[in-house]
């Protein structure tokens, strides 16, 4: 079988070769939790794991995508994965790709399975992962990294992955072809700025919420060393707490670098205005998920609150959909857009968002992380760079450091940037000697630990 990284030079653009035979999705954990990796007001146990999908097709060439999730409850994911299988299995790339639209809702409408969203949720999870894996599939099957085919892509062509339902009163398709066609000028200087220079990341893994003072301190000096100026801090359990580790923080990085918190919905409204408030004297750009991530005008007020204290609302790794988003947008509840590769419905949904958020003129900066999302999301906001936003103003792409050795193209991090990828595809399959190692339960990692 024909896996990984030398597809690039096999000639494998007679895609009617590429009929899907096989979907294969694998419960992949790792026990993050123990060193509090990952940890926040809210996930105080978080293992990083995955519903891992595999798509093997009849030439031989493989699809690789994944889903995000924290332990328990991934094998839900995996059951919804395997609900959906037999919407792919059958097709020819040629087939869903010519009508991705059209994929997209067989998916996503399906009369009996919509119930169990629509569009949100443990379905949508396992729609990600299925659709990443066919994104993957068509990357490789073009000798591309995914950023790349999709920077190539006519504007046209673009749009057509997209479905436009229940966003049209806030953006077209004709209004979405416009943007892209605007934004072809100074494309190709674009990509070869970010060939040279990468797209700007921030760090989120020097402060988990779980992590002694000690140990903050030297990856904050670490991570200071080798280049790092922007910090994200988790906050939210206890205010004294909070203000120890964000004065400690502030301290380190000095006054020009910048700083972002994160509750992880932990607070009400009023409670997120008053303790933000009391954050306010270390000059945090954003706060991150202050509440539910389903009240938009929870959001609205507490961004309203806090603009003369100049700190912004970040959310999006928990915002269900598109129509969310919209909302969130249309209703001003938020001042950075948080994309998330697997929470929305794959490339096809984060495209819906990237432009909204365009239109909008508010900046996104994605969530990264977990296991493989920085794999996958670098890919996306690279193509929003050269091909939607051409601005980097107040923009970043988070970046955690942990779990990349497991995948077979990690991301590359030069100076706090990421380095667009240059291998085929959409950088999520994993090493098959990790998945082995990692498969819950019957991995060796899991089989000796009671969890
Ligand atoms: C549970 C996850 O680690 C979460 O804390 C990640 C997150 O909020 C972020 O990266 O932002
Ligand atoms: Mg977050």
């Amino acid at each position: 079988v024909l896996r990984g990284k030398n597809l690039g030079k096999f000639n494998f653009r007679d895609k009617m070769l590429h009929k899907i035979i096989n979907l294969t999705v694998r419960d992949v954990r790792f026990p993050t939790s123990l060193d509090q990796h990952g940890s926040d007001a809210m996930h105080t146990d978080p293992d990083y794991s995955a519903a891992y999908v595999v798509l093997d097709t009849d030439s031989g060439l493989t699809g690789f995508g994944l889903t995000f999730t924290l332990g328990k409850g991934t094998e839900i994911v995996v059951c919804a994965v395997e609900a959906l299988a037999r919407l792919v299995v059958g097709k020819c790339l040629q087939e869903i790709v010519s009508d991705f639209r059209g994929f997209y809702r067989l998916l996503t409408s399906d009369s009996q399975m919509r119930w169990l969203g629509p569009e949100k949720g443990v379905i949508h999870l396992a729609t990600a992962a299925v659709l990443n894996a066919v994104w993957d599939l068509w990357a490789r099957t073009e000798g591309k990294p995914l950023w790349k085919l999709l920077v190539d892509m006519e504007p046209k062509q673009l749009v057509s992955c997209i479905d436009f339902r229940y966003i049209t009163d806030v953006l077209t398709e004709e209004e979405a072809l416009d943007l892209l066609v605007k934004a072809q000028e100074g494309k190709q200087h674009r990509e070869d700025q970010m060939q040279k220079e990468g797209y700007p990341a921030y760090t989120t893994s020097c402060a988990w919420l779980g992590y002694p003072d000690e140990q903050l301190k030297q990856l904050c000096t670490d991570a200071l060393k080798s280049g790092w100026t922007r910090f994200k801090v988790k906050v939210g359990a206890d205010l004294e707490d909070d203000v120890r580790r964000c004065r400690i923080i502030r301290q380190m990085i000095g006054p020009d670098n910048t700083l972002m918190i994160d509750a992880n919905q932990r607070w009400d409204v009023a409670e997120a205005i008053s303790w933000v408030s009391k954050l306010a004297e270390f000059r945090p750009l954003w706060i991150e998920e202050p509440t539910s991530p389903d009240d938009i005008l929870g959001h609205a007020a507490i961004s309203k609150a806090l603009a003369p204290l100049g700190i912004g609302v970040a959310t999006g790794e928990q915002c269900q959909n598109r129509v969310m988003f919209k909302q969130f947008l249309q209703a001003s509840a938020l001042q950075f857009v948080q994309i998330d590769s697997c929470r929305l419905g794959s490339v096809n949904e984060n495209l819906a968002v990237l432009l909204m958020a365009h239109k909008f003129n508010v900046p996104v900066c994605p969530h990264a992380g977990g296991v493989g999302l920085c794999e996958l999301v670098q890919h996306l906001i690279l193509f929003d760079y050269i091909c939607v936003s051409a601005d980097l103003r107040n923009r970043m792409c988070e970046y955690v450091d942990h779990l990349h050795e497991h995948f077979t193209c990690p991301v590359v991090i030069q100076d706090a940037h990421y380095m667009p990828p240059k291998d085929p595809g959409y950088s999520c399959e994993m090493l098959e000697s990790t998945v082995q190692r990692h498969q819950y339960p019957e991995g060796n990692v899991w089989k000796n630990m009671k969890k």
